[in-house]
């Protein structure tokens, strides 16, 4: 042991929020407060002082305010995340002297006991502070000293003197910290936009978009769709990726390993001639045409989130440039991708384990660049778990270090552990197994664990009911109300969601064939054109939905999710409000696209900040009606044909001076 640790008697443990010992960053957004908590104790019964430190990354000063004694020796304290960036905090400790003999001095006080001595050494105390104190605290203190040794003034005025709240003030100011304890982690905490916690995408093929049946879209038929889009209410409008196509190995109509003439191919296969990750598919426009989008998008408050998927057909440039970045078998052929049990044979995955490794993340790093100069601010991430770990943790520690407004989505559809490494080390919002969790038990497990375990601190999930690549099982057979309450359950279990568009609120169901979850005719492979006018579309029940989010800050974050009992399987329900109570939603969703179904609720008041004894109104904001509730047991009733959801906003009762009552 070192030899000025040995007189550190304040251990400090147990510092939350942190991810793994504080090896990884937890997660906030802009203009939050970090509360942060730690056990902090000494030996004995010494009064101790515990501060909390924390700084802005650039900032090399710290901030230190003073934590709060919580019980059972835990101290809590919060600062402000005014910036996005990266901020640093951590806790240090010590034992106040002062603070003890003071706190010792009222009880002797009060028991009567002889306190001459006790004076005088209180002195000594303060003595000691002077000497390291500035000048003119060291006067001020010198009088109090002069006070408390002062053996022939009455003995009452000494005490008071002594236990005045001014002096306590001071040497509050200025302790002794010689042997304080500092915690030996920095912990880290990423402070994103907003859009990094709420948000509300759209995925779209911008190929599809030509209102011409057959005709290829272009960059400027997608602007015209910005409104429809707008209309819905999205805010993110993700386009798969916009790069050449390989015309080798292309694949044909539903995902046919041939391809005909005609055939577009995916655009998951980057790279021709015409160039790769950093080049526009001809077809679809210029640059000039992209970034006009992009403007155009923001004039209706849209951003356009760029596909990053690392690998090439056969016929991108750096297949001939650089042969070292792919993996050669010994028959001089390269292996193609794959992600059982799907085989990717249009594309040739990069080899992370080449002796090229370096230049490789260079030029990787250079592509996300590239697309940030063009005004791109959000990535969606194909297929992250087929490249190193250390490598996302570098490109995206990189990227944000220069923009921290960037937001990377990662798309890892696999095992738990690797998709909560992926958010871990950095990207701002995963895809995650809601397509699967149908059931009441399987969702409200999953979210409870989503929300309330440590993985609240990194991962933020983005919600998708459907993908090009997920049309689920459910949505294959449970007709319109399934589409309706699938949409309401990701978009109110998640801060952000999204869906694959127009599909979804065209209601498309049929799968490629039975017991596959591709669409049948994937857009994937080929042009679609969308009669987006069908009087069935989803389109209004959308956009009411997302008005909901937008109006109830509630919606816009996760970790408040309560989910409250009802004695029926087909029944969930569950809430979530703003942290002062301003805003609370009750959602309940009819889980069977067939049957009406209704049971009793039985609300965990507490956790919506109602009084048992206190009516209160709930408003269901899909169809304006209003009920007046009243307790925990509340009787309800869902019918999957009219509305398979009620998404109440609860107001409780407010009386006032002239007892009058409204509900807030
Ligand atoms: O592997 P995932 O299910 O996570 O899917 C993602 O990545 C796939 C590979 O990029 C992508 O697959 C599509 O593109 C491939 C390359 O062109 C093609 O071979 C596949 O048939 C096609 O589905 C998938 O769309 C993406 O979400």
């Amino acid at each position: 042991m070192r030899d000025d640790r040995g007189r550190q008697r304040v251990i400090i443990e147990g510092v939350r929020p942190a991810v793994d010992g504080g090896r990884f960053p937890i997660k906030r957004t802009i203009g939050d407060e970090l509360i942060v908590e730690a056990d902090v104790f000494a030996d004995g019964h010494d009064a101790l002082a515990v501060a909390l430190r924390y700084r802005a990354e650039s900032v090399p000063q710290w901030t230190e305010i003073p934590m709060e004694a919580i019980g059972n020796d835990r101290w809590r304290a919060a600062f402000p995340l005014s910036n996005i960036g990266q901020y640093r905090y951590t806790v240090t400790g010590w034992v106040d002297h002062f603070l003890t003999w003071r706190r010792d001095l009222i009880k002797k006080r009060d028991a009567n006991q002889d306190l001459r001595l006790d004076l005088l050494i209180g002195a000594q105390l303060i003595e000691k502070a002077a000497t390291q104190a500035p000048k003119e605290v060291e006067q001020a203190l010198s009088r109090w000293v002069k006070e408390l040794r002062a053996t022939d003034a009455p003995e009452a005025d000494r005490i008071r003197a002594a236990l005045s709240a001014e002096l306590a003030g001071i040497m509050a100011k200025h302790p002794d910290r010689a042997q304080a304890s500092l915690y030996e982690v920095e912990f880290a905490v990423i402070v994103d936009r907003e859009k990094a916690r709420y948000s509300t995408w759209y995925e779209m093929f911008p190929r599809s978009c030509s209102t011409k049946p057959g005709v290829h879209g272009t960059f400027k038929d997608c602007e015209k769709r910005l409104p429809y889009i707008a209309s819905m209410g999205f805010d993110v409008l993700y386009l798969p990726p916009i790069h050449p196509i390989g015309k080798t190995h292309r694949k044909g109509k539903n995902n046919a390993p041939t391809s005909r003439p005609e055939d577009h191919g995916s655009p998951w296969a980057i790279g021709s001639p015409d160039g790769g990750h950093t080049a526009i598919h001809p077809a679809l426009g210029t640059l000039k045409d992209f970034r006009r989008l992009m403007e155009r998008a923001r004039t209706h408050d849209i951003e356009i989130a760029m596909d990053i998927a690392f690998q090439c057909s056969p016929d991108h440039p750096y297949v001939k440039e650089h042969r070292e970045w792919f993996r050669i078998r010994p028959d001089g052929t390269v292996q193609y991708a794959e992600n059982p049990p799907k085989k990717y044979q249009d594309i040739f995955p990069l080899e992370f384990e080449t002796d090229q490794w370096r230049a490789l993340w260079d030029e990787l790093k250079q592509v996300v660049d590239y697309w940030i100069e063009q005004g791109i601010r959000i990535f969606r991430v194909d297929n992250p778990h087929t490249k190193p770990f250390p490598f996302w943790e570098w490109l995206i520690g990189e990227v944000k270090r220069t923009h921290p407004d960037v937001v990377f989505l990662a798309e890892a559809f696999t095992r738990p552990k690797v998709m909560n490494r992926l958010a871990k080390i950095g990207f701002s919002q995963s895809y995650n197994y809601f397509p699967w969790r149908t059931t009441k038990a399987e969702l409200t497990q999953y979210f409870t664990e989503l929300t309330q375990s440590d993985v609240r601190e990194y991962l933020r999930p983005n919600l998708w009911p459907n993908t090009p690549d997920i049309l689920t099982e459910q949505l294959q057979h449970g007709g319109r109300p399934v589409f309706m309450s699938r949409l309401v359950l990701a978009a109110t279990l998640g801060a952000s969601y999204g869906i694959y568009g127009p599909a979804y609120e065209l209601g498309e169901h049929l799968p490629r064939e039975a017991g596959s979850e591709e669409y049948a005719d994937s857009e994937k492979y080929e042009i679609k054109r969308w009669d987006l006018d069908r009087p069935d579309s989803l389109q209004e029940f959308i956009g009411c939905v997302n008005r909901i989010r937008r109006d109830n800050p509630a919606l816009q974050r996760d970790g408040s999710l309560r989910f409250h009992a009802i004695a029926n399987e087909q029944l969930l329900c569950y809430s979530k409000r703003t942290a002062d109570g301003s805003n609370v939603i009750l959602v309940v969703v009819n889980l069977s696209p067939h049957h009406v179904h209704s049971g009793w609720l039985e609300l965990d008041l507490a956790s919506l900040g109602l009084d048992a004894d206190q009516p209160f109104q709930v408003e269901d904001l899909l169809t304006h009606a209003h009920y007046l509730w009243q307790g925990e047991r509340n009787y309800i009733e869902v019918n999957p044909h009219s509305a398979p959801a009620h998404i109440f906003r609860i107001r409780r009762r407010v009386r006032t001076e002239q007892d009058f009552d409204y509900f807030l």
